[in-house]
C-alpha cells in the first residue's frame, strides 16, 4: 500500500494509570492523582521511515510502545495503522496487525524460548502467521541477519549463542514474517559496545532492504541518531521536540534537547562543544499541572513556563514545545526561532533536581 497513507499515525495518545490504593484510601474514598505516563503524543510514520523516540527512564517510552501494540487500552487518543483506527479492529484485524507489526525487544537473553532451536523459533513464527515456503524463508532470513552458513545455526539453542547472535535471531524472527512496521525497544542496550555497533549496522542495512518502517525507542541518543531519520524527544509523557536527526544534533532548540545533545561524547577532542550531563531526574508523572514539564530543571525558566507551551513548528520539519520559541503577542512561533549563542551552552541548563 503506497498511496501516501501513513503506516502508523498516533493522534494525541494518552495513557494514564491509577495509583495503587490502600484499603484506607478506598474506605475514605480518597481520590488519587493519575500517573500520566503518556500524555498527548502524536506522531506519523510513513513507509520506509525510521523514527526514534528518546528520553530518560520513566518518560513513558515503554508505555507508548505497549499501548501501540494493544497491551494497554489508551486513555484517550487514536492509533491508526494504514489509516484504520485500531480501536475498531476485530479479531482478524488484530491477527493481521500482530503479523504486520513486529517487536524487537531489549533483552535478547529472555526474548527467545530456551527450549527451542533457532529453526523451531523461526518456524513457529511462520506457522503462527500462516506463511508457507518455510524452509526457504528460514534459510534466507538467517543469511540476511548474517548468521552464516545457516546450517551452522539452525539447530542451536539460545544458550549456545552469544548475545549478539541471539539479537540477530530476534531480528530474524521479526523479519521473517515480512512486517510493515518494526517496533524496536532499545534493541542494543544490553549488548557490549562492539556488538552494539554490528547490530546497529545490520539493522540500518536491513531497514533499507526490506522496506519496513521502524519506530525505535531508546534512552540513548547516539544509537537512535545512527539509525533514525527523525527523532522525537520525550519528557514526562510528552514529545517536547521533533526534528530530522542531523538538525536535532546540530541545532537543538528545547533546553532539554540541548542538554541531551551536549551530553553525547564527542570523538574529536578539538571539537569545541562543551560536554555536560543533565543532573537529577524527571519527577514522577503524577498529578502534573499545566506548566512546562521541564521547568524545574531548566535554567531558562520564565514566568510564562507556568503555562503549557504549544508544540509549534519553528522551521521546516522542526517542532518544539518551549516558550522561548513562541511569540506570545502574535500567537505564532517566534520569527527568530534560532537559538542564540548562549542557548547552545548547557551551562544555561540548570542541574537542579527540585
Ligand atoms: N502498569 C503500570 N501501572 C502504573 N504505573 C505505570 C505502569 N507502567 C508504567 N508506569 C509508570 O509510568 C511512567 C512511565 O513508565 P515507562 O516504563 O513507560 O517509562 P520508560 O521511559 O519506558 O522508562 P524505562 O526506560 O525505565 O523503561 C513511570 O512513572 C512508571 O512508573
Amino acid at each position: 500500500m503506497n498511496d501516501g497513507t501513513p503506516v502508523l499515525e498516533i493522534r494525541n495518545l494518552k495513557k494514564y494509570f491509577s495509583q495503587s490504593t490502600s484499603v484506607l484510601d478506598t474506605l475514605l474514598r480518597r481520590r488519587q492523582d493519575m500517573i500520566q505516563a503518556v500524555d498527548g503524543v502524536s506522531l506519523t510514520l510513513h513507509e520506509n521511515e525510521s523514527h526514534g523516540v528518546i528520553g530518560e527512564s520513566g518518560c513513558g517510552k515503554s508505555t507508548l510502545l505497549k499501548t501501540l501494540i494493544g497491551l494497554h487500552e489508551p486513555t484517550e487518543g487514536q492509533i491508526l495503522f494504514h489509516g484504520r483506527d485500531v480501536s475498531e479492529f476485530g479479531r482478524s484485524d488484530w491477527k493481521e496487525f500482530r503479523s504486520n507489526v513486529q517487536i524487537i525487544f531489549q533483552d535478547p537473553f529472555n526474548a527467545l524460548d530456551p527450549k527451542m532451536t533457532v529453526k523451531e523459533t523461526l518456524l513457529e513464527s511462520l506457522k503462527i502467521h500462516g506463511m508457507d515456503d518455510r524452509e526457504r524463508r528460514v534459510e534466507q532470513v538467517l543469511k540476511r541477519v548474517e548468521l552464516q552458513p545457516p546450517e551452522k545455526y539452525v539447530d542451536r539453542f539460545p544458550r549456545q549463542l552469544s548475545g549478539g547472535e541471539k539479537q540477530r535471531v530476534s531480528i530474524a524472527r521479526a523479519l521473517i514474517v515480512e512486517p510493515d512496521l518494526i517496533l524496536a525497544d532499545e534493541p542494543v542496550s544490553m549488548l557490549d559496545v562492539s556488538t552494539q555497533a554490528a547490530i546497529l549496522n545490520l539493522l540500518s542495512d536491513l531497514m533499507e532492504d526490506v522496506g519496513a518502517s521502524m519506530l525505535y525507542i531508546s534512552h540513548d541518543l547516539s544509537t537512535v541518531s545512527y539509525i533514525c531519520q527523525e527523532i522525537n524527544v520525550m519528557y514526562l509523557g510528552r514529545i517536547i521536540e521533533r526534528a530530522p536527526t542531523q538538525e536535532l544534533l546540530d541545532n537543538p532548540r528545547h533546553p532539554y534537547a540541548q542538554a541531551l545533545i551536549n551530553a553525547i561524547p564527542i570523538p574529536d577532542p578539538h571539537h569545541g562543544r562543551e560536554r555536560t550531563t543533565l543532573e537529577g531526574a524527571p519527577r514522577d508523572p503524577i498529578g502534573l499541572d499545566q506548566g512546562c514539564r521541564f521547568r524545574d530543571r531548566c535554567g531558562k525558566r520564565m514566568d510564562i513556563c507556568e503555562q503549557m507551551p504549544a508544540f509549534v513548528e519553528v522551521e521546516d520539519g522542526v517542532e518544539t514545545a518551549c516558550h522561548l520559541y513562541y511569540d506570545h503577542e502574535e500567537h505564532v512561533p517566534a520569527s527568530d526561532a534560532m537559538p542564540d549563542e548562549s542557548m547552545t551552552n548547557t551551562a544555561d541548563v540548570a542541574t537542579r533536581n527540585d
